[in-house]
């Protein structure tokens, strides 16, 4: 559906997007997952033909995309980070106006504006302007005005920053629906968690480029660590530390303010065996967890750094 090579893209000495690859298919929900500034709205605004950009090549279903590419244009429905709506609008009006630029037939239109508010929730709120409403709500009315008019691809530029959970919730709902619906999703975002949660594949960005794409599954295979275990243990020793580390499948520690963290690769048993030594060695410990990869290690071990710092 969009195949996107060495696409390059400069604001003057910087190097926003350094030689971007990227491939999404039909049907996917795909995430773009990258801290601030690794290059993700510029990535969407260089699709869109919003900007641009020095090198490289983007195809959108099969064509070339261009700024009058407006066939194209009208099969993507765009929610961007910034809120575009008009104030003097009610919920109900805006809409009806987005979809409109693109459903002329008003019995249609009707029915299209009606399960867009639906879908996103917003049924006590049509009368009701934007300036009354929350930050999550007028989110949620970006989305509505963006996919009313039912597009084959919808790109989504981190729709849920600084919105409360229950409209966060409504929304990954939401475009997960839109997917079912038959809806390519196109979605950016530096939490981890929702990426993990409604996308089928995902491209972690990081400086412009792609480091790493796959299911959720295939990047926690990608790296050494298969599990990470956190314990709480006072008065550890460098001799213990030097025996924990030796025990099997630990390949990192670091010990700081009493808390223990040791990357274990897939292995099992890892957990008691740190126990029983803790135990034998008499060394009391207080909590104790062991968490599954996160997309934040895959980050962490092939760039070094946290997605969050
Ligand atoms: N108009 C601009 N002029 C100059 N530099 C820019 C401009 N827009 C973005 N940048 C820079 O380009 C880099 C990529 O920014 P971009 O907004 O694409 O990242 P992002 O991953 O979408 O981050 P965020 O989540 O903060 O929006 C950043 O270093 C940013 O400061």
């Amino acid at each position: 559906m969009i195949e996107i090579n060495n696409l390059v893209k400069r604001y003057g000495n910087l190097v926003a997007l350094d030689h971007l690859n990227l491939n999404i298919h039909e049907g996917e929900i795909f995430g773009l997952l990258g801290p601030n500034g690794s290059g993700k709205t510029t990535a969407i605004n260089c699709m869109l033909a919003l900007l641009k950009y020095d090198k490289g090549t983007i195809r959108i279903m099969g064509e070339e995309m261009r700024p009058d590419n407006y066939k194209i244009k009208q099969q993507i429905g765009i929610v961007l980070q910034n809120v575009a709506v008009f104030d003097e609008l009610t919920v109900y009006e805006n809409i009806d106006y987005f979809c409109g630029l693109y459903i002329k037939d008003k019995t249609k239109r009707r029915h299209l504006v009606e399960e867009a508010i639906q879908f996103v929730g917003l049924e006590d709120y049509v009368r009701v302007r934007p300036k009354k409403l929350s930050g999550g709500l007028l989110r949620r009315l970006n989305i509505a005005c963006g996919i009313a008019h039912k597009p084959k691809l919808i790109i989504l530029d981190e729709p849920t920053v600084a919105v409360d959970p229950q409209s966060r919730n409504k929304i990954l709902e939401g475009i997960q629906k839109l997917n079912r619906q038959g809806s390519t999703i196109i979605y950016t975002s530096h939490y981890m968690e929702e990426v993990e949660q409604i996308c089928t594949r995902i491209a972690i960005i990081d400086h412009g480029r792609s480091i790493a794409v796959g299911t959720k599954e295939e990047l926690k295979n990608m790296i050494k660590t298969g599990e990470t275990i956190t314990i709480e243990a006072i008065a550890l020793e460098q001799k213990h530390l030097n025996d924990i580390q030796q025990l099997p499948h630990i390949f990192e520690l670091s010990y700081h303010e009493q808390i223990l963290t040791l990357r274990c690769t897939g292995a099992e048993h890892n957990l008691i065996r740190v126990l029983n030594y803790l135990q034998e060695q008499h060394i009391p410990f207080g909590r104790v967890f062991s968490e599954l990869p996160t997309l934040n290690d895959v980050f962490l071990e092939i760039t070094g750094k946290q997605l969050r710092d």
